[in-house]
């Protein structure tokens, strides 16, 4: 099997799960986060300093890849992690929610989806089957099946007819797969928020025996108690010896009550992408370091901190770079948005192995803010 999943322990005080997931580039803890590299690189970061963080699975976009430079090009180079010298674990998604979410114009068919290329404008088509060859093309662990991500909110009439061809769309997926032995495949149960369209989407995926499942079609603008609400429902669904990931998640909250409710892998642009424009996530909440009240501040962003930007560079000079629009303070904030939420999944981990989550919870919500009216 591609994908193997060890259950370790479960929370006493929660859902919580630890675990471990192999596969054939390595193992990593759960729950985890997963960096993103949305164009084969977490953007402004070296691979050594990825493995120097702690990082051992990291996400790149199946879309993006397709359209620049294409998946021919990485095959050719033997695979994405030959292509950006990358040894640890990749997961890829499958193309569905970038049609979705970057294309305007598309239109949905039984066959796959019709749109236009959001950089040239090109007219495209992806299906289940051209989202299986581009992610065998790429060679990632993890392959992510090609689902409809619907806008939220959307009908409970649109939602079936939408998880029922998610769910055809499934089974073609598993059988355009080509490599079955060394990429595992997710499938990724839909629903919205209605429960009785999640168990549909569940039972429907849990009968194909996927090495692990997602949860996609949240994080897209729904409140967090309505995310919360539906992982409530959802994770019980779905089987105790498989994966469970949730899409697009990573504020330091949704990962913790992601975790709380029995999720044991996530990704998210916001740690890199909040960087890029000088916020960074502490301890003590979010802190915008171009603030002019850090211009002769020469304490480490955040003094709790161990990390390579926090050892070594002060707020006034990392504010100095990142008004001057120099890339090196940016690879300095970045570095510390991974590090924060790498070491914000281990101490979940080491709370879940002291039965503790629920305590870490309000400690870390109380600290970080996250409990101010
Ligand atoms: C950033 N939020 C987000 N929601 C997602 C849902 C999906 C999905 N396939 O439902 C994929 C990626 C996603 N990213
Ligand atoms: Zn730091």
């Amino acid at each position: 099997m591609a994908i193997q999943y060890e259950h370790i322990k479960t929370d006493k005080q929660t859902g919580a799960r630890l675990g471990r997931v192999h596969t054939p580039h390595g193992s990593f803890d759960t729950p985890t986060f997963m960096p993103v590299g949305t164009l084969a690189t977490v953007k402004t970061m070296a691979p050594e300093e990825l493995k120097e963080m702690g990082a051992n699975i990291i996400l790149s976009n199946t879309y993006h890849l397709w359209l620049r430079p294409g998946e021919d090009i990485i095959e050719e180079a033997g695979g994405l992690h030959n292509f950006m010298n990358w040894d640890g674990s990749i997961l890829t998604d499958s193309g569905g929610f970038q049609v979705f979410s970057l294309s305007k114009l598309r239109d949905i068919k039984e066959e796959g989806v019709h749109f236009r290329n959001h950089i040239n404008g090109e007219k495209l088509f992806l299906s289940p089957e051209k989202a299986m060859n581009i992610q065998n093309a790429l060679g990632s662990d993890i392959m992510m099946a090609f689902d409809e991500c619907p806008p939220y909110p959307a009908s409970f009439d649109y939602m079936k007819k939408s998880v029922e061809r998610t769910s055809r769309w499934a089974e073609r997926c598993l059988d355009a797969h080509k490599r079955p032995h060394d990429q595992g495949l997710f499938g990724i149960v839909q629903g919205g928020e209605y429960e009785e369209l999640r168990r549909q989407s569940a039972q429907d995926l849990a009968s194909l025996d996927f090495p692990g499942y997602a949860i996609g079609g949240l994080s897209v603008g729904e409140p967090k108690d309505v995310m919360n609400r539906v992982l409530d429902f959802t994770t019980p669904l779905l089987p105790e010896d498989k994966p469970r990931y949730l899409m697009g998640v990573g504020s330091p909250d949704s990962l913790i009550d992601g975790a709380i409710r029995g999720v044991d892998m996530f990704d998210c642009v916001l740690p890199t992408r909040i960087a890029r424009n000088g916020t960074c996530m502490t301890s003590q909440g979010r802190l915008v370091v171009r603030n002019a009240k850090f211009a002769r501040d020469f304490r480490p962003i955040d003094e709790a901190c161990n990390c390579h930007t926090c050892r070594n560079y002060s707020r006034a000079y990392i504010r100095h770079l990142v008004k001057a629009n120099e890339t090196f303070g940016f690879r300095l904030t970045t570095y510390h948005n991974l590090y924060f939420l790498l070491n914000l999944m281990e101490q979940v981990r080491e709370a879940i192995r002291q039965d503790r989550l629920g305590d870490f919870r309000e400690e870390f919500f109380e600290q970080y803010g996250f409990n101010k009216p």
